[in-house]
């Protein structure tokens, strides 16, 4: 959600579980994923076990993305949807993958090049918040697992449906919140104990992945994205849960 003020007058956010000056939390999450990028895809196989394919593939169907579209993958750091939609869209198609962190964009630029993704795709560093686009450019928008690193959710919110076209789709894939105690518990218990000790050991790195687990914590729930979509001017939200609620697919029409 968006930032808020304190008592002291000075605007804060959340970074995970600390509280910080509105200023510093995208230097924070850059910080982040500057340290990751490189051993980004192969923790993402192993913490999720290979799930964060099939969600990824469920995004993919329900895109509605066809030959000819346009399509805009942002925070899509390194690539895995835009490989997908640069096959679906086809040569008189278009993707952008565009992500605020350089480290992330080339990782992303060098997979799909050696996937032999040519022509049809544009690498843009941007920020979700005020998107570099003109009103109404893009078939189908994607925000997979950034959302909750966005400082103020509501205004990227905001500037995605601005850019998508009368009658597009955003779709928001998304850590949410499991619909069952005992799965939370095992989650939690993963999460803040498992988790950042993978992370030290496959990529140097224990803080990063503490802040992921804590930074889902933060995250708004189903009913409260769906509320912020729909704000957002999204209409027909509608959200389906993966992997009991551990995931949640949003998705929203521009009319
Ligand atoms: C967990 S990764 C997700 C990458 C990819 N979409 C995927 O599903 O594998 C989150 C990405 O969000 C990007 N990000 C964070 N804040 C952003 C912002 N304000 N605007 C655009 N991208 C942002 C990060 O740089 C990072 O690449």
């Amino acid at each position: 959600m968006s930032p808020h003020s304190t008592p002291g007058d000075q605007r804060t956010t959340h970074f995970g579980y600390q509280e910080v000056p509105i200023e510093e939390k995208a230097s924070r999450v850059a910080d982040v994923f500057h340290s990751v990028a490189a051993r980004y895809d192969v923790m993402n196989d192993l913490m999720s076990l290979g799930i964060h394919r099939l969600w990824k593939r469920l995004t993919i169907e329900r895109s509605g993305v066809r030959p000819g579209h346009s399509v805009l993958d942002i925070a899509g750091g390194t690539g895995d949807l835009t490989l997908k939609f640069s096959r679906m869209v086809g040569p008189r198609g278009r993707v952008v993958l565009a992500d605020i962190n350089q480290s992330m964009l080339r990782v992303g630029r060098d997979k799909l090049l050696d996937n032999g993704v040519g022509g049809n795709v544009e690498y843009v560093q941007a920020n979700a918040e005020c998107l570099p686009f003109p009103d109404n450019s893009f078939d189908c928008i994607t925000i997979a697992f950034g959302l909750r690193n966005v400082t103020d959710k509501d205004a990227a919110l905001r500037s995605m449906a601005r850019v998508l076209k009368p009658g597009g789709r955003l779709l928001v894939l998304e850590f949410s919140k499991p619909n069952n105690p005992v799965l939370t518990r095992a989650y939690d218990e993963y999460s803040f104990r498992l988790l950042p000790f993978m992370g030290q050991m496959v990529a140097g790195d224990s803080d990063s992945y503490r802040y992921l687990a804590e930074s889902i914590r933060m995250h708004p729930d189903q009913e409260t994205l769906k509320s912020m979509m729909e704000a957002a001017g999204l209409e027909r939200v509608e959200y389906t849960n993966l992997t009991g609620g551990i995931v949640a697919l949003h998705r929203g029409i521009k009319l």
